[in-house]
């Protein structure tokens, strides 16, 4: 039996593909000056993959999203689906492009005058899809999201959540292979949300839907991205697994943004109240990390992993743990600890340096009355 050929790395077939991207808007008022939203932006989107966008507020990421759904085009750049370029397509392409493409918004944008089943039934008559066919992928599209009870009710009678499970239905029902999701949990409650990002993890788990979702708010793009780029005033300073870039952002841009998250420091007040304390020592804080300590020197070793117990250990440095966290992030440990160290000062800055050379990020909290 013949075994079909797969790409070399199909994991990573390009989905999206933003190349050297600009978009300008012309000022607002007459003599006012063009304002540059986005700036020389290029990323990729892999196929199947989960790709948030982070960024402050009129950092541009609506802006992205409506120029990857082609609702705006780009000043400057190219914009690709698969191995299409957008601005090159007819209008039959367009249209083709479109249909791929479903999108979410963070007011739901649903027509009030329609029912549930009437909302989602919508893009299939556009699409020029016959009744039976429609009311049967619009009965399977609400079982899917649960709402297949309300298909006759009207939007009005549904909690925040259960409007954007029919905005998620509505989406998907030109079984599109690419979801452009905008801030689409910011109006709803914290339990809401949850339910709301469950649901965008089936869709693209159980469905294979490509998803790129915009959010400020990083719970978001945590609990649900695999990769992430980090938008700054129109341009990507950073992208990256979610694991590396919120336990190690390198730009100032995405620690300003994303640094105090995964990485708490006592405050002043709280270091003030451990140092009046009976310990005395030196106060560290350490960044966690899965695959830190594992740097060169881990060779040397043998590959054995010194963890931070033991190179405090072998320094002969006592190591009480008084402030910080560990959590869990894309199944792998994330978080920071502070340690008051207690033991020679030589002692305590060999094991600091131990440590550093490990790749380990190590801050000293400052001495004094801080
Ligand atoms: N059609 C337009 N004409 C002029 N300026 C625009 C237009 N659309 C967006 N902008 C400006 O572009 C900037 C970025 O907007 P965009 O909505 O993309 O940002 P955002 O990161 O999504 O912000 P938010 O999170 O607040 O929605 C803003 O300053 C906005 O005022």
């Amino acid at each position: 039996m013949s075994v079909p050929a797969e790409p070399a790395d199909a994991r990573a077939e390009i989905h999206v593909r933003l190349e050297r991207v600009g978009k300008t808007f012309p000022g607002r008022g007459r003599r006012a000056a063009p304002v540059v939203v986005l700036d020389d932006v290029s990323l990729e989107v892999r196929r199947g993959e989960v790709f948030g966008v982070i960024g402050s507020s009129g950092a541009g990421k609506s802006t992205l999203l409506r120029l990857i759904n082609g609702l705006e085009t780009p000043t400057s750049g190219r914009v690709y689906l698969g191995e299409r370029e957008l601005g090159a397509l007819n209008e039959r392409g367009r249209r083709e492009a479109r249909g791929d493409t479903g999108m979410i918004f963070q007011q739901f944008n649903l027509f009030r005058s329609r029912t549930v089943a009437g909302n989602v039934a919508y893009p299939l008559k556009v699409a020029g899809v016959g009744q039976p066919e429609r009311d049967r992928r619009v009965a399977r599209l609400l079982a899917f999201v649960g709402l297949l009870d309300r298909a006759h009710d009207h939007p009005e009678r549904l909690s925040g959540g259960q409007k954007q499970r029919v905005g998620i239905a509505r989406a998907l029902a030109t079984e599109p292979s690419l979801l452009l999701v905008d801030e689409a949990t910011s109006a709803l409650d914290p339990e809401t949300t949850g339910e709301v990002l469950a649901l965008l993890g089936q869709v693209n788990r159980e469905l294979g839907v490509t998803i790129v979702i915009v959010s400020h708010e990083l719970d978001v793009i945590r609990s649900l991205a695999d990769r992430v780029a980090v938008l700054d005033v129109g341009r990507v300073v950073e992208t990256g697994t979610v694991y590396d870039v919120f336990t190690r952002p390198r730009t100032t841009a995405a620690a300003r943004l994303i640094g105090t998250d995964l990485r708490e420091r006592p405050s002043p007040a709280t270091l003030a109240r451990l140092r009046s304390g009976p310990g005395g020592g030196r106060l560290v804080t350490v960044r966690v990390r899965e695959g830190d300590g594992e740097g060169e020197r881990a060779e040397e070793r043998g590959g054995a992993r010194p963890g931070l117990a033991h190179v405090f250990l072998a320094h002969q440095v006592a190591a009480e743990v008084v402030f910080g966290g560990i959590r869990e992030l894309q199944g792998r440990p994330a978080g920071s600890l502070t340690f008051e160290l207690s033991g020679a000062d030589a002692a305590v800055d060999a094991a600091l340096a131990a440590l550093r050379a490990d790749g380990v990020d190590v801050v000293e909290e400052p001495a004094g009355n801080a």
